[in-house]
């Protein structure tokens, strides 16, 4: 019986795993997972997430001990981990999910296919996150069809599995330095001493504590971020990754929905919203995955917005002169985390009231997300920078947005010290205070906190007027790509163009259509399994028993 191959990546468990699963019941089975040091120096990553993933490859490492299994890490490039998996076994067949990742990632797996086809190794992709490939075969609206992938039944973990495949000492993730090695992984340049762990049982951790005690009060709690750290799931970095899947946390939520008081049911439904947004996000940016690097409406790119360093330094830094902007910046450092109101104030503050490029704000807050998902993040980025040619612009004042979320200023104070001892009355604007007032206050003296380096009253007018110059110029609609279409006009993605092994492999297949609201669609379902590998009959009860 022919080898088969788990290639993990943003994937990491084994439950509710289909490429682990199938792998597992077709034959001897080998899990891998590659650390790509080429991936680990694009724009968009750090080392932050690398932190992340090393606990989260040891973790999962560990779950695949109690099944009698082992995970095999290489170093380099997936082609030629493959290729000494192929000289040391002759042949395989490759398991992996489906990613919607970053170009590199997209033109990595497309060399991996290309390698595919050269030695005749099959690979199968399996769906994740209900996200659909090629989308031109979905044939329901994006909600129709998540719903039915959400119910669907779990896979469980194999049982009874024979894994091969020993890892050279120098690569047993136990041995795993926090830097990786010298050079894989970008300089730790900024440390986040308030990130969450990574792996599986530190996410269930986070998901049980939010289910039995912290959710009640999600409704009405995670927009200020003096709430929004608790009140949140912070399930991000775990379901990015892969530690949780999407689908056992939609089910859990839903047998949690069944006892709930009406302040917890108000809460749960609003969290699972938010998990289907997160795959219709994901969805949207694998049908226009060029939003990575341009805007998706071309014509924004006439919006003039050169690199101005001293700026954009500023509001990496956390030294804007806006107190709520810059509290929210060093709370991220700190946390490799913030909610996304305050994450969509950011974006504002930096492509609208300090008229930045959004393409190198995209890249800054990806790396400092922990939770880094590109089908998330290239999108709302370009909704909150007005690159998606919405009907509605966003613009946050962050003086209103203080006083309302923060309105005794306990957080700007918590995370911007050089304004401890400013009066309520001036803490959101503390360069208007007299310079009595300021030295009553010791900011005189300390000269430590930057007076703003814009009106941002008159860089608004500014960029709402040059907005609306372009979209009356080019008379320009809400981008296409975000709204519902059918099968028939779809056109293929160039993600869609991807992997002849795709043809053979067992999907869940439908139509691209995508709306700028999630949740307005329209719809048929099909689904098709084509050439499977021999697989046992699957459990797919909801099973209670997460915790
Ligand atoms: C500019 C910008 C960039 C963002 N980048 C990312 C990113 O890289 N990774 C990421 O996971 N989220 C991103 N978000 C969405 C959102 O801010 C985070 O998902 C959320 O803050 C994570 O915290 P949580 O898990 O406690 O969220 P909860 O509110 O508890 O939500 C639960 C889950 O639902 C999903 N979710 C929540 N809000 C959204 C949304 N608006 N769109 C899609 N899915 C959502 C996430 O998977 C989240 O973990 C971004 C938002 C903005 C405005």
């Amino acid at each position: 019986m022919s080898l088969q191959v788990v290639w993990f990546k943003r994937d990491l468990r084994t439950a509710d795993h289909e490429a682990l699963y199938r792998a597992c019941a077709t034959g001897p089975t080998l899990c891998l997972y590659v650390i790509e040091p080429a991936y680990w120096q694009q724009d968009s990553t750090s080392n932050r997430q690398w932190l992340f993933v090393r606990e989260a490859l040891a973790d999962l490492d560990a779950q695949l001990r109690a099944l009698d299994g082992a995970l095999v890490v290489q170093q380099g490039d997936a082609v030629d981990a493959l290729e000494s998996i192929r000289k040391a076994y002759c042949s395989f067949v490759l398991h992996s999910h489906i990613e919607t990742g970053i170009g590199w990632t997209f033109e990595r797996d497309k060399a991996v296919a290309r390698w595919c086809r050269k030695h005749e190794v099959q690979w199968y992709e399996y769906v994740q996150n209900g996200v659909c490939r090629p989308i031109s075969s979905r044939q329901t609206g994006f909600k129709q069809h998540w719903d039915r992938w959400v119910q669907a039944l779990k896979y469980p973990r194999p049982v009874n599995a024979t894994f091969v495949g020993r890892a050279p000492d120098s690569l047993r993730v136990s041995s795993l330095s926090p830097h990786a090695w010298p050079g894989t992984v970008r300089e730790n340049v900024y440390p986040c001493p308030g990130r969450q762990t990574g792996g599986r049982s530190a996410g269930l951790d986070v998901f049980k504590s939010f289910l039995l005690e912290r959710g009640e009060v999600y409704r009405g709690s995670i927009s200020s971020p003096l709430t929004a750290e608790s009140a949140c799931s912070r399930l991000s970095p775990y379901l990015a990754y892969g530690c949780l899947g999407l689908r056992e946390v939609v089910q859990r939520t839903i047998l949690a929905q069944r006892d709930a008081t009406t302040r917890w049911s108000k809460s749960l439904a609003a969290f699972m919203t938010r998990l289907h947004w997160h795959c219709y996000w994901i969805q949207a940016f694998e049908a226009a995955s060029q939003m990575e690097h341009e805007p998706l409406v071309e014509q924004m790119a006439l919006l003039r917005r050169p690199l101005n360093k001293e700026r954009f330094d500023a509001w990496r830094m956390g030294r804007t002169g806006w107190p709520m902007v810059d509290a929210c910046m060093r709370f991220l450092h700190h946390q490799g985390w913030i909610n996304f109101r305050m994450r969509a104030m950011l974006v504002c503050a930096a492509t609208h009231s300090l008229e930045l490029p959004w393409q190198p704000v995209s890249h800054w807050m990806a790396q400092m997300f922990v939770d880094f998902e590109p089908g998330i993040h290239y999108p709302q980025v370009q909704l909150q920078s007005a690159m998606s040619g919405g009907s509605v612009l966003r613009m946050y004042n962050p003086v209103i947005q203080a006083s309302r979320l923060d309105p005794q200023g306990e957080f700007v104070r918590r995370w911007v010290p050089e304004l401890a001892h400013v009066s309520q009355f001036w803490i959101f604007e503390p360069w208007k205070m007299t310079p009595n007032l300021r030295e009553a206050a010791g900011w005189a003296q300390e000269k430590s906190y930057p007076e703003p380096l814009v009106d941002f009253a008159q860089t608004h007018r500014a960029t709402k007027q040059a907005i609306t110059e372009i979209r009356s110029a080019h008379q320009l609609v809400p981008v296409r790509r975000f709204h519902e279409r059918t099968a028939r006009v779809h056109e293929p993605s160039r993600r869609e163009q991807l992997s002849p092994s795709q043809a053979q492999a067992p999907q869940n297949v439908s139509t691209q259509t995508l709306s700028d609201r999630p949740g307005a669609t329209t719809a048929r379902v099909s689904r098709t399994r084509r050439s499977q590998p021999k697989a046992t009959k699957v459990d797919m009860s909801i099973q209670p028993t997460l915790f």
